[in-house]
């Protein structure tokens, strides 16, 4: 018998990564080849944006998929969040050439306390929230208190980004196949002060640190290559990543809901208490998903290079999230 559909929202529909999103999403790349989705498209209220939406379901309809169950374009949240199963919180203010992310804090934060308070009002009460837009971690964070009725840990950030561009990194160096690495991950903040860690990581059972061995390159090439990678990007495209940020919000919402197979992958998630992270900062783990539940990988060793990492994240972080604390 066939599935039932689910309902997918997603934010900032008509946006770049909104095009290299949707698609997939519609294709069963996300949430299974078994399982019929009925899209919410949300745009703000505005002719252009809601117009070019407009094309984008058009477009949608044009490949038939067969697993598209329905398609809803709205300018409200609380309507484009009815009932809905999962969302993806794309919409937002992306970075230009030169422009810095604390910048977009302020314009940002606005916009994930209407969108935390619509989902807690409509949303299912087991809605699966991804947000992507920047800055992540704070959005999430914002949205997550704006829901007081929803489990905080439905508020994830997307970190997935930094997880593959450093799993590439560290393939391209030590000559493996990107796929075969496991236990690696990123701690902390989607920006430049994440602390990518391949300590535990392995390739067939073999240690990835031993086979690169090479202190100063993770120090002064792989870690700054990472955490500098969105703005090279914007420096190359003069547009901040789409296809690859699809990608990483389709990687993180399946893995999420289908589970990741006993794997480590990375999430942003509301810490409570692990490593010392204070409860509620969300803050990139690695973690194992199974049941549509995520876990955070615990006990693992700190050394004093990662902690003073994950402490720089952290203070950061906790920066951005006192720069709100008069919003929430
Ligand atoms: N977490 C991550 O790893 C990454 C995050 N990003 C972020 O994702 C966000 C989206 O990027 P793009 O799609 O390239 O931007 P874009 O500007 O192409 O599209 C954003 C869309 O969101 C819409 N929007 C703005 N405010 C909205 C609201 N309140 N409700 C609904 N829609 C709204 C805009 O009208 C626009 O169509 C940016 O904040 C960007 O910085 C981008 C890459 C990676
Ligand atoms: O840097 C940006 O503004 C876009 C982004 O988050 C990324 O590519 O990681």
């Amino acid at each position: 018998m066939s599935k039932a559909p689910v309902r997918v929202a997603v934010t900032g529909a008509a946006g770049q990564i909104g095009y290299a999103l949707l698609f997939r999403i519609a294709s069963g790349e996300m949430l299974g080849k078994d399982q019929p989705v009925i899209l919410q498209l949300l745009e703000i209220p505005d002719e252009k944006a809601q117009n070019a939406l407009k094309g984008v379901i058009m477009e949608l309809e044009d490949c038939a998929f067969p697993l598209l169950a329905g398609i809803e374009a709205h300018s409200d949240p609380l309507q484009a969040f009815k009932d809905t199963d999962y969302a993806l919180l794309v919409g937002a203010r992306p970075r230009g050439p030169g422009m810095e992310r604390a910048d977009l804090l302020a314009a940002n934060a606005q916009i994930f306390t209407a969108q935390g308070k619509a989902l807690n009002a409509v949303a299912s009460r087991n809605v699966k929230v991804l947000v992507v837009g920047n800055p992540a971690n704070t959005n999430a964070y914002i949205a997550m208190k704006s829901a007081p009725d929803l489990p905080a840990k439905n508020f994830t950030a997307m970190l997935r980004l930094d997880h593959n561009r450093a799993a590439s990194q560290l393939a391209a160096k030590a000559g493996f196949k990107v796929g075969d690495i496991r236990k690696l991950t990123v701690w902390g903040n989607h920006s430049p002060t994440m602390y990518a860690d391949y300590r535990f990581a392995t390739v067939n059972g073999k240690s990835v640190k031993e086979m690169i061995n090479d202190q100063e390159w993770n120090a002064n090439v792989f870690l700054p290559t990472v955490g500098k990678r969105g703005a090279a990007i914007i420096a190359a495209r003069g547009l901040s990543s789409a296809a690859s940020a699809a990608n990483a919000a389709i990687d993180h919402m399946r893995d999420w809901a289908l589970g990741s197979n006993g794997e480590w992958v990375t999430m942003g998630v509301p810490s409570n208490g692990e490593y010392g992270i204070p409860a509620g900062v969300v803050f990139g783990f690695p973690v194992i998903t199974a049941g549509g539940e995520y876990k955070i990988v615990e006990g693992l060793e700190i050394d004093a290079f990662s902690q003073e990492g994950i402490n720089k994240t952290l203070a950061e972080l906790q920066g951005e999230q006192d720069g709100v604390k008069h919003l929430l």
